[in-house]
Order: structure tokens, then C-alpha cells, then sequence
């Protein structure tokens, strides 16, 4: 039992991410009443059938009538105007959250548009799937998974209580870190690896020597590197250029790094090869 409670949730773009956190919401009974908003019908309409929202709304500013929490789930490129047109709607004393998967840009967006008493919690649930839409929502995506909140100094530290409390309901441990650290680490261990799978699909996808589809005798090793390939363009495209300078400054780190595997190939460097794969498998193999 929890004594942890929202009257009524508004999840602006009910997806993967925003329509998993009302399932699991719902899941625990911490949740009254949850209002959907999104630009697509038939994406409410299927939210709705799948009991993800109990109503929805296609004006994003009357969906957020009443709400004590709004969870904004739309791509990061979005989150400048749909606030200035929510903010002034919400009422006083509730919380604006979101899940976006960069914090600077968001943030930068977001809080000048702050009207006084209404809080803002900048989140990232590190967790997720290559599938969009309501129909690849499920409650229990944040299970043992963790979630950052980045404060700003003027994020109030109750509405910080609330927020950290509703992810550990879904299921996640809570870690505080800084914007900045956020957004170099996720530009190293999520948005470079979503690059590369892109280039290499793209890459190997467009090689024409044969007069066939090579991605047809794919197997496991490039269908398991490249999962993430398939996850949504806008999505990435947001990404990308919202964490701009921290993923081009992990990209040339990877470009430095492959520069010096092609070398050691080059030259036949048999022992600087397995000293680098056997330091990788190492590292990865810590992970698992
Ligand atoms: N997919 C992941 O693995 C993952 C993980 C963590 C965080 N995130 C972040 O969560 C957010 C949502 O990602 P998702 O995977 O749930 O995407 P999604 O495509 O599944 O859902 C986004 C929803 O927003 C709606 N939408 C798009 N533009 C809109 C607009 N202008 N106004 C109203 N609705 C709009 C879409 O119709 C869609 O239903 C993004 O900011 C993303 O960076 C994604
Ligand atoms: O598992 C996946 O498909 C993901 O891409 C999830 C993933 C990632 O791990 O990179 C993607 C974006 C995020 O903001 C957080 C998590």
C-alpha cells in the first residue's frame, strides 16, 4: 500500500513512454481519473480502448483543466509550444513533468514560460522499446528501471517529493543529477548507440556490389546491434539535434576510437586487436 495519490493525470502524446506511465499509475490505484492529449484520433481512440486514458482531449489546453500533474510525452522538439500554450491553462499549485530524453534544450524551453505556481520537474525514465504509439505502451515498462529528475534551483523541492515518489510507484529507483551530467552521459550510453545503429543499417542497407538485399541474410548479430535502428525518425531527430554539442563531442570519440581499430586491422596488430576486444567483452560482460 502507498499513500501516494494523484486526483487527475493529463499525458500529452499517449505512446510508448507517457501511455506506459498511466498504465502502471493506474496499475498501483494511485490515479483517479487520466485525461489523454496527442494530435492523433485514432492514437487516443486506441488509448482509450486499451483503458490507457478514461478520456481524451485533441485541445491539449483543455485536456489540462483540473490536472494536478501533467506528463508531457511528445518529441523534445515539441515541448517549447505545447508549454506556452498549457502553462497558463493549468491550474494553481499543480506540476508540470515530463519524460523527454534530453534535459538542457527542454528546460531551456520550458522554464522561462513559468507562470508563478506552477512547479516544473524535468525527468528522463531510462527505459523504453523501438516501438511507438498507445499500442506499445505496457505498465510495467519502468519496473527496476531507473529514472533521473534534473531540478533546476527554481524547481520547488515538494513538487520534486511528488514526482520522485509517482516513478518509484511505477516501479523505478529515483536518481537526481545535474542537467548537464544528464545530458552527457545519455548522449554517451543512449543517443551515440541509437547513431551508430542508424549509420550502420543504412550503411550496409545501401551497399550494392550484389544485386540482391543483403539485409535479408541477416542473423543475429547485426538484428540484435541494430534493434534500435527501428525506433521512431522524429523521435531521434529531436534528440539529435537537442543534445547537439554532447553527441557530436561522443562522436568523435567514436570516430577516434574506430580511426584506431581500422589502423591496428591495417597493419595486422593481432595482439592490440584481442587486448581491445577482450577489454570491451570485459566491460560489457560487468553490465549484464
Ligand atoms: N522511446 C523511448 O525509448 C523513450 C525513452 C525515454 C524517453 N523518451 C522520450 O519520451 C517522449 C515520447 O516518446 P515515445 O517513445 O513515447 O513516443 P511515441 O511516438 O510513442 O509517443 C509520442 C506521442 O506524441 C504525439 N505527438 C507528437 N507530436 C505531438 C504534438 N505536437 N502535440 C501533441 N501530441 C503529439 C504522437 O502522436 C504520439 O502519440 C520523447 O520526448 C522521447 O524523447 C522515449
Ligand atoms: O531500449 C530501447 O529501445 C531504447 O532505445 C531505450 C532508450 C535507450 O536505452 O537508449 C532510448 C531513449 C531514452 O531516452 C531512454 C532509453
Amino acid at each position: 500500500m502507498t499513500d501516494f495519490h494523484i486526483g487527475r493525470l493529463t499525458v500529452i502524446g499517449v505512446g510508448l513512454i507517457g501511455g506506459s506511465l498511466a498504465l502502471a499509475l493506474r496499475d498501483a490505484g494511485v490515479v483517479d481519473d487520466i485525461v489523454g492529449a496527442g494530435r492523433s484520433i485514432e492514437n487516443l481512440e486506441t488509448a482509450l480502448e486499451l483503458e490507457i486514458v478514461d478520456r481524451y482531449c485533441l485541445d491539449p489546453v483543455e485536456a489540462v483543466q483540473g490536472a494536478d500533474l501533467v506528463f508531457l510525452s511528445t518529441p523534445v522538439q515539441t515541448f517549447g509550444t505545447l508549454a506556452g500554450q498549457l502553462l497558463p491553462a493549468m491550474k494553481p499549485g499543480s506540476i508540470l513533468t515530463d519524460g523527454g530524453s534530453v534535459k538542457g534544450d527542454v528546460i531551456r524551453q520550458i522554464e522561462p514560460l513559468l507562470p508563478p505556481g506552477i512547479a516544473f520537474v524535468p525527468g528522463h525514465p531510462i527505459a523504453g522499446t523501438e516501438n511507438s504509439g498507445a499500442t506499445a505502451a505496457f505498465s510495467s515498462l519502468y519496473r527496476d528501471k531507473r529514472c533521473i529528475l534534473t531540478p533546476t534551483p527554481s524547481t520547488p523541492a515538494a513538487a520534486l517529493e511528488t514526482v520522485r515518489r509517482m516513478w518509484q510507484v511505477a516501479g523505478s529507483e529515483v536518481v537526481v543529477m545535474g542537467v548537464e551530467k544528464h545530458d552527457r552521459i545519455l548522449a554517451a550510453i543512449s543517443h551515440l548507440p541509437h547513431m551508430i545503429a542508424y549509420t550502420l543499417v543504412n550503411a550496409v542497407g545501401s551497399y550494392d556490389r550484389f544485386e540482391e538485399n543483403i539485409l535479408e541474410y541477416s542473423a543475429g548479430g547485426f538484428r540484435d546491434f541494430t534493434r534500435i535502428a527501428s525506433s521512431d525518425p522524429t523521435m531521434w531527430r529531436d534528440i539529435a539535434l537537442t543534445n547537439r554539442e554532447a553527441l557530436l563531442e561522443m562522436m568523435e570519440r567514436y570516430e577516434s576510437f574506430l580511426a584506431e581499430l581500422k589502423e591496428d586491422i591495417r597493419s595486422g596488430e593481432g595482439q592490440k586487436l584481442y587486448d581491445f576486444f577482450l577489454k570491451s567483452k570485459l566491460l560489457r560482460d560487468a553490465i549484464l
